[in-house]
């Protein structure tokens, strides 16, 4: 692709390093020429896109060329409705074009804001969809690191769709590096020490602790504060706005999902990622 192949419409959104854009490929496919039409296949003519452009000077200054190669290498092979497709990418002189879906009904944390909190049907359908693509990513030995509101989309029929894989890794070179946002970092992290698929387990109950009350768990003013109550699993459920037993049970297993949740299955090479979540 080109840029030319595309109409290019109002801007969607900005981030550190470009800006994305709602788009619709020009062309219609010749069904005459069936080479083609095999290369077009995961991507309908005339489809709405997210077209996502990136400063290639900028990405050089940041220094995460290894990091977007690795974002592209690892989303280019997911397929799962709660995650964000990446069609392909194209690149010319000065950018780096990345080929989005649209997820028509936008950001979920502008949804979280105007409604101060979801209910308990609303919050546990996400979290369901969620967790369904924790199962897949953790299966195919992804890690996501940074799960939390600002990367979640909405599609067009209410479902969820993860958006960012900026800190993703695949478990073989498990990484010591600080990263994702403070609120949603687990003990192990804000420790730097080794960490494995369980972050996102944890992520997963700070989110569902946000879409239940309007703020993460652990939110203090001061970063130290914040940092003690993670290392202390702080864990406190105001009375007001009402949430379950069996929800406050959930947030409470992910926060010390160690033992609770499936033991990874263990291999040769020590202990994998592989989720063995059987149902
Ligand atoms: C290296 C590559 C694999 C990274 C791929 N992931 C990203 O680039 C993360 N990312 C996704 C987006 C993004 C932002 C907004 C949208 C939207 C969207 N739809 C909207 C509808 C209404 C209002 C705002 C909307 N934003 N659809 N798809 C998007 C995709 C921006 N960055």
């Amino acid at each position: 692709w080109v840029l030319s192949d595309f109409e290019v419409g109002m801007p969607l959104g900005r981030g550190k390093f470009g800006h994305v854009y709602v788009a619709r490929e020009k062309r219609a496919v010749p069904h005459t020429n069936e080479e083609k039409r095999w290369v077009l296949l995961d991507f309908e003519s005339n489809q709405i896109v997210a077209l996502k452009v990136l400063f290639k000077s900028q990405l050089k200054q940041s220094q995460v060329e290894h990091q977007l190669r690795r974002e592209v290498e690892i989303q280019s092979h997911l397929r799962h409705p709660n995650i964000l497709r990446l069609y392909g990418y194209f690149y010319d002189q000065t950018r780096v074009y990345l080929i989005l879906e649209y997820a028509a009904k936008g950001e979920l944390y502008k949804e979280l804001q105007r409604w101060k909190h979801f209910d308990e049907r609303r919050s546990a359908t996400y979290i369901a969809s969620l967790a369904r693509a924790l199962i897949y990513l953790h299966g195919k030995h992804v890690i996501h690191r940074d799960i939390k509101p600002e990367n979640l989309l909405i599609g067009v029929q209410g479902e969820l769709k993860i958006a960012d894989f900026g800190w993703s890794v695949h478990t073989f070179n498990r990484r010591r590096t600080m990263c994702g946002t403070l609120d949603y970092l687990p003990p192990e992290m804000v420790e730097k020490s080794e960490h494995d698929y369980h972050v996102d387990i944890w992520s997963l109950g700070i989110l569902c602790y946000e879409f239940l009350h309007g703020v993460p768990p652990f939110e203090e003013k001061e970063h130290s504060k914040t940092y003690r109550r993670i290392l202390n699993v702080d864990l406190k459920f105001p009375l007001k706005p009402y949430v379950s037993a069996a929800a406050k049970d959930l947030i409470s297993q992910c926060a010390d999902g160690r033992e609770k949740f499936c033991e990874p299955a263990s291999s040769p090479e020590g202990t994998r990622a592989t989720v063995d979540c059987t149902e």
